[in-house]
């Protein structure tokens, strides 16, 4: 049978004319109807665990756009709260933690069976999703790769270089490997637990992946996602896994080629057409463009676009972003770049 989903296809290796297309934050702050939404749900978080309200943030884009995916609404940070450690967002600043970066912290963590208590709702939020959505439409569920998560984790909030978790790494390996395990098998959980509830595809954010020194790229971004795909595929052989090595620049063809991931989405950093050549081969590339140009719109849009498209002509390719879009993106702009994705 022929694969009907856009998004589905392309991951399958599928050449299409018009690519599937989505966007990274697509339900967000640029959105009348998000921000809407999330005042009458109270704090972000409040929104992440209120499945109705997430769920119809979720389909706000859909509904605007028509994009080929969904992706749940949902945050990388709720896995550390369900692990037991304190999580709050400063409006304006970002999130915040209690720390999670000695021995005894880490002993403290909950046992990775037990997030799902504090995630059901996100569960249902999946549940609800899957009977609402246009039969086109894929779903995604996502997670934040265990070096990402450590990262907030240790440090307590988002860092400009990661430095408190590289400094945990190298200074006291035993009490990082142990967090490092501990977010592993809760994050093979979790997205297990997400396809049980509807996911199609789920996929992994290494947001901070660019901060890890070369050398030990591989322990700490290929071997944790290693562990988590094989959990997944022993319960879910089928789903596809986009992968988001985000800043691994070189490492981004062995990261694709070790994991298998059946998806590589990539930051904005990279050269499309170096990245058609090179990653192609390997997977699905997801990206790139600059979200910068979903602020400006205009002449620079259009040829961005056009950039993309042209570059993975005849190669399997989802459209999307280099990173999130940001909330001062105009949703006009959105527009623009559909039509010339899809003419
Ligand atoms: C690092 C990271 C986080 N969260 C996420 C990442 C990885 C991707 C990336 O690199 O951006 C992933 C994420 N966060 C959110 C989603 C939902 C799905 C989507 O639309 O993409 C996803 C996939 C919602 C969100 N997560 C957050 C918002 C904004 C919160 C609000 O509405 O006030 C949204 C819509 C908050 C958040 N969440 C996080 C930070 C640092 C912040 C604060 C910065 C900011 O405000 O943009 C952690």
């Amino acid at each position: 049978m022929t694969e009907t989903k856009k998004l589905l296809a392309a991951l399958k290796g599928e050449v299409q004319a018009v690519p599937p297309v989505w966007m990274m934050r697509q339900a967000g702050r640029y959105l009348p109807e998000y921000r809407e939404t999330r005042a009458r749900a109270g704090s972000f978080l409040d929104l992440c665990y209120a499945p109705d309200l997430a769920a119809e943030v979720t389909l706000q884009p859909i509904r605007r756009y028509g994009f080929d995916a969904a992706i749940l609404f949902a945050d990388i940070l709720l896995i550390p709260q369900a692990l037991g450690a304190d999580l709050w967002f400063v409006t304006g600043e970002g999130p915040r933690l209690a720390p999670t970066d000695t021995a005894e912290g880490v002993a403290a963590l909950r046992a990775p069976e037990a997030v799902h208590e504090t995630l059901a709702p996100v569960y249902e939020t999946l549940r609800i999703l899957k009977g609402a959505l246009p039969a086109e439409t894929t779903l995604i569920g996502f997670a934040g790769a265990p070096w990402t998560v450590a990262t907030y984790m240790i440090a307590g909030r988002g860092t400009p270089d990661q430095a408190p978790a590289r400094r945990l790494m190298y200074s006291q390996p035993e009490v990082f490997d142990a967090l490092m395990d501990r977010i592993t098998e809760a994050t093979a959980e979790y997205l297990i637990a997400q396809v049980d509830a509807g996911a199609e595809v789920v996929k992994l954010f290494d947001s901070w992946s660019g901060a890890l020194p070369g050398a030990l790229f591989r322990r700490y971004a290929i071997e944790p996602a290693l562990r988590i795909l094989a959990r997944l595929r022993a319960r879910h052989p089928h789903v596809p896994v986009i992968g988001f090595p985000r800043g691994a620049g070189g490492n981004y063809a062995s990261f694709a080629r070790e994991t298998g991931c059946e998806g590589l989405a990539i930051d904005t950093s990279v050269d499309p057409a170096w990245a058609a050549k090179h990653l192609s081969p390997l997977a699905c590339v997801q990206g790139n463009l600059d979200p910068i140009l979903m602020v400006l719109g205009g002449a620079a849009l259009e040829r961005g676009t056009r950039t993309l498209l042209e570059a993975f002509a005849g190669k399997p390719h989802i459209f999307n972003l280099g990173h999130g879009i940001t909330p001062d993106a105009d949703p006009a702009h959105v527009e623009q770049m559909l039509r010339v994705i899809r003419g």
